[in-house]
C-alpha cells in the first residue's frame, strides 16, 4: 500500500481541518476565523496496516480577537481508512489521497497503540512514550473515549487506565504531570497514580502530550453528588439539610480533610515560603485588573464595585506571616472525585485564566478553599436559576450551603489550619473568584451568570453600593 507520507498528508489535509477543529469542544479559538492550518510535526504511529495512524502537532494561525496572526499550537491524532466502519461515520474530519481520514480517538484499536507504546517505552521519530518508574502496565487494552470532552480528550482503557491527551499544546514543562508525580513520590492518598506519558520537543523545549493515569472506575465527582444532595432536599422542601436522606456533610468534612493533605503533602514534597507585603500588594492588584477586565464585559457587576474594591483593599493589611506553596490552582466540585475509599483531587493544570507560565508561582492555599466554598455555593444556588423561586426553597439553599461550607472548613480545620483564621483574606479570595466566575459564564453559559452575580450580591450586602 503507497501511501502519503505523513507531514504531506497533514498538508494536504489542511482545508477539512480548518473546518473540523471549530467544531470540536475543545478548540480555544472558536470565535476567531482561521487563516492557515499547518502541520509543525507529524509522525506516522502505524503505518503499514489498514487503518493507520498518523500523530500531528497543528499550528493554527487565526484572525481577530485582537491576536491578529497568532498561533496556537494543537495535537490531534488521525485514523486513515480505505474504508471507514458504519460506528466510525461521524468522526470524519476529510478524504485524501483515496483514503478517509478521521479523529482516531474514538477508535478503540488505535487507542491501544498508544498505550502499548508507553507500556514498551518506544521512542517513535522523537515522540516519546514512557512508562512512569514504577508503573506495571497491561498492554492491548481497547479504548474509549471519556464521555465528558472538555478542554483535553481522555481515553479510557477496559477499568485500569485513562490518558488524557492535551489538545491545546504549551511547550515547556508540565504542570499536572509535575505535581502529580510530586504528590505521588511523597505517597499522596489523594491524587490518581500517574502511570506513563507521552512527550516530544516543539520549537527546542519539551512539550508533554499525554499523561496516562489509574482510571478511578468507582468513582463518582463531586459536583454530581452534591447535586444528589441539593436536589434530595428541594423535593422534601420542608425539611432542614440535615433532615434529609441525600446529606451531604459528612462528604463535605472528609472534603476539607482530603484538601488539607494534598496541601501538607505539597509542602512536603515541593517546600513553600513565607509571603511579604509586597506579594500581598501584587495579589491585590491583580483581583482589581480582574474586576477591570470584567466589568467592561458585565455592566451589572457595577454596582457591587465599591464593596469588592474595599473587599481586595483590606488584604493589603492583613497580618503577616502569610503561607505561600504550591496549591491545585483550579479546585471546585467538577474537580474532585468521590472512591470508595478516598476523596481525590484530579486536574492540576491550575488557573484557566492564568498564563501558563504564571500558574506555577507559589499561592496561598486559601485559594484552593476559596475555590471550593464557592463551589458549594453554586451546587444549592444554580438548582434556582430560570424558575420563579419559591421563599422557602431559598432558605432551604441558604441553610444547605452553610451547613456544608461549615463541615468543609471543619475538616480542613481538623487535620490543618482552620482557614476561617484568615477571614479577610479567605473572603476577598472568594469575591475575586467569584468575579471570574462572572466573566466565565458571561462568556460561556450565559443562563448561569445568575448564579455568581447573586452570590456577590449575597456577600456584600448590607455594604454601601454605588
Ligand atoms: N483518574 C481518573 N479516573 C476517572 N475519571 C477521571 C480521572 N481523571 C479524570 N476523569 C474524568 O475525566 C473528566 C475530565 O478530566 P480532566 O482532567 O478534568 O480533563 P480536562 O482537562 O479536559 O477538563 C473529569 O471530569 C472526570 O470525570
Ligand atoms: O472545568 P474547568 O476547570 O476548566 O473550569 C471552568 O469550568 C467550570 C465549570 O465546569 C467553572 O466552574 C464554575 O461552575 C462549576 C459548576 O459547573 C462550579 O462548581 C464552580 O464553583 C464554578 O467556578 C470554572 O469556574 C471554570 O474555570
Amino acid at each position: 500500500m503507497t501511501r502519503l507520507a505523513p507531514t504531506e498528508l497533514i498538508n494536504e489535509l489542511a482545508g477539512p481541518l480548518a473546518d473540523w477543529l471549530p467544531k470540536q469542544r475543545w478548540f480555544a479559538g472558536k470565535d476567531r476565523e482561521i487563516r492557515a492550518v499547518r502541520p509543525v510535526r507529524a509522525t506516522e504511529l502505524v503505518g503499514d496496516a489498514d487503518p493507520g495512524l498518523v500523530h500531528a502537532v497543528l499550528a493554527v494561525e487565526q484572525d481577530g480577537g485582537g491576536r491578529t496572526g497568532a498561533e496556537d499550537l494543537y495535537q490531534v491524532l488521525v485514523g486513515r481508512t480505505q474504508r471507514l466502519p458504519e460506528h466510525l461515520a461521524g468522526t470524519e474530519i476529510g478524504t485524501v489521497a483515496g483514503e478517509t481520514c478521521y479523529s482516531a480517538v474514538h477508535d478503540g484499536d488505535l487507542g491501544t497503540t498508544l498505550l502499548d507504546l508507553i507500556a514498551a517505552d518506544r521512542d517513535v521519530a522523537g515522540v516519546r512514550f514512557r512508562p512512569e518508574p514504577d508503573a506495571q502496565l497491561y498492554p492491548g487494552l481497547r479504548s474509549r473515549p471519556a464521555g465528558v470532552e472538555q478542554s483535553n480528550t481522555s481515553l479510557i482503557f477496559g477499568h485500569r487506565y485513562i490518558l488524557k491527551l492535551y489538545r491545546r499544546l504549551h511547550p515547556g514543562p508540565s504542570r499536572d504531570l509535575e505535581l502529580h508525580r510530586a504528590l505521588h513520590r511523597v505517597g499522596c492518598q489523594h491524587i490518581a497514580a500517574p502511570l506513563g506519558s507521552i512527550d516530544c520537543e516543539l520549537r527546542g523545549e519539551p512539550v508533554v502530550l499525554g499523561v496516562l493515569q489509574e482510571y478511578l472506575s468507582n468513582a463518582v465527582d463531586g459536583w454530581a453528588m452534591a447535586n444528589t444532595s441539593v436536589r434530595d432536599l428541594m423535593a422534601e422542601g420542608d425539611l432542614h439539610a440535615d433532615e434529609v436522606g441525600g446529606d451531604f456533610a459528612a462528604e463535605a468534612y472528609r472534603l476539607g480533610e482530603a484538601v488539607a493533605a494534598v496541601h501538607e503533602d505539597l509542602r512536603r514534597a515541593l517546600g513553600g515560603e513565607e509571603g511579604d507585603r509586597d506579594r500581598l500588594d501584587a495579589a491585590v492588584d491583580r483581583m482589581h485588573r480582574r474586576l477591570d477586565r470584567v466589568l467592561v464585559a458585565v455592566p451589572e457587576l457595577a454596582p457591587y464595585e465599591p464593596a469588592l474594591r474595599r473587599a481586595f483593599d483590606a488584604v493589603r493589611s492583613v497580618p503577616l506571616p502569610l503561607r505561600l506553596q504550591q496549591i491545585h490552582g483550579d479546585l471546585h466540585l467538577g474537580q474532585v472525585m468521590r472512591t470508595n475509599t478516598a476523596w481525590v483531587l484530579i486536574d492540576f493544570e491550575g488557573e484557566p485564566a492564568a498564563e501558563v507560565a504564571e500558574r506555577s508561582t507559589l499561592r496561598s492555599p486559601l485559594r484552593d478553599i476559596a475555590g471550593m466554598l464557592r463551589s458549594i455555593d453554586y451546587a444549592a444556588h444554580q438548582i434556582l436559576v430560570g424558575d420563579e423561586v419559591p421563599h422557602q426553597l431559598e432558605v432551604r439553599a441558604a441553610e444547605w450551603t452553610e451547613r456544608n461550607r461549615r463541615a468543609f472548613c471543619d475538616g480542613y480545620a481538623a487535620a490543618g489550619v482552620d482557614p476561617r483564621e484568615k477571614a479577610t483574606l479567605l473572603r476577598a479570595l472568594e469575591l475575586d473568584k467569584a468575579v471570574y466566575e462572572v466573566g466565565y459564564e458571561h462568556a460561556n453559559r450565559p443562563e448561569w451568570l445568575a448564579v455568581p452575580l447573586a452570590a456577590v450580591a449575597r456577600m456584600t450586602a448590607g455594604e454601601e453600593c454605588a
